[in-house]
């Protein structure tokens, strides 16, 4: 069994979809393949793990999600990481908006959603002009940004009742403490299924910034 073949099914072992889910995961992972050779999409040292490494990593973030949000806004999606897992698992039943800068890779969330038989609505914008007049019950971002930033770019969201889902590293307690700094809310902070050192914060109840 190839290094891959391996890590896929390792994955199986973490994620619980259906078949149909699988497949649509298959056509993304297939369609980032072609792409990776002339766009970068995810780190190349991570493609043998793409399975465990993104797939279920991003996967996982739908547990801590309200049960059958309508809307679910990713913020830079880069290769699909959560967004278009997340659109493979909720398919038909979120509408799932992705929010990303780069033209390119803007393109290829199209090609990829395509494939794979998702409806989603792709943003090649900043995160900071898509998002007025949007509201949804869930944002997300995975490595776009400390989580004080990303809170900044989410507030649009945050404000009108959205819950905020950001996959962090070991260094998520600290972002944590300096975002509280500045900003009101509750979060909770949840273990990684695919790291030890992994966090995911989860903030609900958000209440505006701090007066200084
Ligand atoms: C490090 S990548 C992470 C991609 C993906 N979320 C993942 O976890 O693999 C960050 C992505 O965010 C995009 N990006 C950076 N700043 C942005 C902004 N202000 N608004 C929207 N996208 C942005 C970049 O083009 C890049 O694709």
């Amino acid at each position: 069994m190839s290094g891959r073949d391996a890590d896929r099914q390792a994955a199986e072992g973490l994620i619980d979809v259906s078949r149909e889910t699988w497949a649509r995961l298959d056509a993304l992972i297939a369609t980032l393949d072609r792409w990776q050779a002339t766009t970068n999409l995810v780190a190349p040292t991570t493609l043998s793990t793409i399975w465990t490494r993104h797939v279920a990593d991003s996967a996982q973030l739908v547990a801590l999600a309200p049960p059958a949000p309508a809307r679910w806004v990713d913020l830079g999606s880069g290769g699909g990481f959560p967004g278009l897992v997340v659109a493979a698992m909720l398919a038909g039943r979120t509408e799932v908006h992705l929010v990303e800068s780069n033209g390119k890779k803007a393109a290829f969330l199209r090609e990829a959603a395509r494939a794979m038989g998702v409806a989603t609505t792709v943003h090649a914008a900043r995160a900071e002009q898509a998002l007025e007049g949007l509201s949804a019950e869930i944002v997300s971002a995975r490595a776009l940004a400390p989580l004080s930033i990303l809170v900044a770019l989410a507030e649009p969201l945050l404000k009108t009742g959205a819950v905020g889902l950001f996959p962090k590293g070991r260094e998520a307690v600290a972002e944590l403490t300096e975002t509280e700094k500045s900003w009101r809310f509750n979060a909770s902070l949840h273990p990684s299924l695919t790291d030890p050192d992994a966090r995911i914060v989860r903030i609900d109840r958000f209440d505006g910034r701090r007066q200084r």
